[in-house]
């Protein structure tokens, strides 16, 4: 595991956007799986002003988002389609039918959950895989439990993650209550894994997820059987590793 820590949001911004815009120039047909969240704002940020310096190309790239709210309008400002097509999607040459990201509003979620999956197979290999953390050490969706799932899947979100989510809402009853994820195991099955982490507040979690026990309950741990991550860390959560590297 590669963890790296940036003094600045902008070094942290500049690292990450160029491991995925070389990927790109080196394949232009690689599939990046993408995440929402705050955390990678500011890499689709530095991938966009590199875009716009016509030093890369988005035209044959494939991309597959991790999750997205159950119920919620695909236009509502803070669906994961809305959030993409804000940070990302309106601002680079990506064909819209190249973007995938799962259908929280399908009418049988089950059937979209098997579309997905299949998607994913068709695609053989997410070359690299974009992830944030939740305070609770989720990835994706992925919620700490007794067991995880592969695929993809409906999951109930923890209160936990309703509350820390409902900053971007009116309210916390305006948060969904469930939504279709991406299971660990497509998450792992990704080549390389870039996990970008921002804050004090995710100073801990991050810490104990790479460097404490494997387990279920802290799904982000389970990265720790991945062979090739690599870790993108503000001073803040990086605070307890300075003394490890
Ligand atoms: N489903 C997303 C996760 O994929 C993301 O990692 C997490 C952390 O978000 P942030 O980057 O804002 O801390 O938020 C949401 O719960």
């Amino acid at each position: 595991m590669n963890i790296l820590t940036f003094r600045t949001n902008d070094e942290l911004n500049i690292a990450g956007a160029s491991i995925i815009t070389s990927l790109v120039q080196t394949n232009p047909r690689a599939v990046l799986g993408l995440a929402t969240g705050s955390s990678p704002i500011g890499i689709y940020e530095e991938i966009i002003n590199t875009f716009r310096k016509n030093m890369v190309s988005f035209r044959q790239v494939t991309t597959f988002n991790l999750d997205e709210y159950v119920g919620l309008p695909k236009d509502h400002q803070e669906s994961y389609h809305s959030f993409m097509n804000r940070q990302l999607f309106s601002h680079i040459d990506l064909p819209a039918s190249q973007a995938n990201i799962p259908d929280g509003n399908a009418a049988d979620l089950a059937a979209e959950c098997e579309r997905y999956n299949r998607l994913l197979e068709d695609a053989k290999q997410i070359d690299l895989q974009i992830l944030g953390i939740g305070n609770n050490g989720h990835i994706g969706f992925n919620e700490p439990s007794h067991s995880l799932i592969s695929g993809t899947h409906i999951v109930e979100l923890k209160e936990e993650t309703r509350e820390a989510n409902a900053r971007f809402f009116n309210s916390i009853d305006e948060v969904p209550t469930h939504a279709l994820t991406m299971g660990v195991g497509a998450i792992l099955k990704a080549k390389t894994i870039l996990l970008v982490v921002r804050g004090e507040g995710k100073a801990e979690i991050v810490h104990r997820a790479l460097t404490g026990p494997i387990t279920t309950e802290c799904p982000a741990s389970l990265l720790q059987t991945h062979s090739n991550v690599v870790v993108l860390l503000d001073a803040e959560a990086g605070k307890y590793f300075a003394n490890e590297m």
